[in-house]
């Protein structure tokens, strides 16, 4: 299962949430991130979030740090059995290096075949609210990162890559309005999640 959307729009308040929601429910869940996850990916994230470099350079580190998150984290312990929640996986690669960087859809496609080709969550929480809410979120809890100081027009184009997405994969993705207030939206979860089990 994974977690998505545009910075600050809540994906991360939420995991904790679903974890005990599924452990209550007697499932053993691994939760993890993107970039990141691994020793050497949260070596990339570092790099991919705060250094300067050539979109395809970004893109391709994102997808090596996704390569060795399957390989370390996500494929063994799905063969274990267990559920593997990421917040952030390949939607996020969309979102962001082809909508809101303009990378040719086509070579991400390519990507996502070589590094994943069979593997797809088998659900999608998609956060998503206007950028406006995202960023009165993010300016009042933190010091931002590469991404999160990019302009207006930069999110715009990844929220709606992401909302694409949704209507182009509507079995997998699941789109949460995370205008709602935190304890709404986990009604909504619950319900979203019963259907999962
Ligand atoms: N529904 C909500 N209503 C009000 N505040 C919220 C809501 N959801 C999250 N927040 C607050 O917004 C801030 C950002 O939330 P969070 O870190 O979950 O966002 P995120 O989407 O994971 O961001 P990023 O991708 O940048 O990590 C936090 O301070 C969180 O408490
Ligand atoms: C997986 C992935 C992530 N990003 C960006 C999106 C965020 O701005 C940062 C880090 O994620 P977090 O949720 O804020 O911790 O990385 C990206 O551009 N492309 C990707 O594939």
């Amino acid at each position: 299962m994974t977690f998505e959307g545009i910075d600050g729009a809540g994906k991360s308040t939420h995991i904790g949430f679903v974890t005990d929601f599924l452990a209550a429910r007697g499932k053993d869940v691994v939760s993890s991130r993107e970039p990141g996850g691994t020793p050497l990916g949260e070596k990339l994230r570092e790099l991919l979030l705060h250094e300067k470099m050539h979109l395809e350079t970004e893109a391709l580190l994102m997808f090596a740090s996704r390569r060795e998150h399957i390989a370390q984290v996500i494929a063994p312990n799905l063969a274990a059995g267990k559920w593997v929640l990421s917040d952030r996986f390949t939607d996020a690669s969309f979102a962001y290096q082809s909508g809101g960087r303009g990378l040719d859809r086509a070579k991400m496609e390519a990507l996502e075949q070589w590094v994943h080709p069979a593997l797809q969550p088998d659900l999608t929480l998609l956060f998503d609210v206007p950028l406006e809410v995202a960023r009165q979120r993010l300016d009042a809890t933190r010091t931002l990162d590469k991404f999160e100081r990019e302009q207006a027009d930069f999110f715009e184009k990844c929220r709606h890559e992401y909302l694409r997405r949704a209507a182009q994969f509507p079995e997998r993705i699941v789109v949460i309005d995370s205008t709602q207030s935190i304890e709404a939206i986990r009604v909504r979860l619950a319900q979203v999640l019963e259907k999962l089990l």
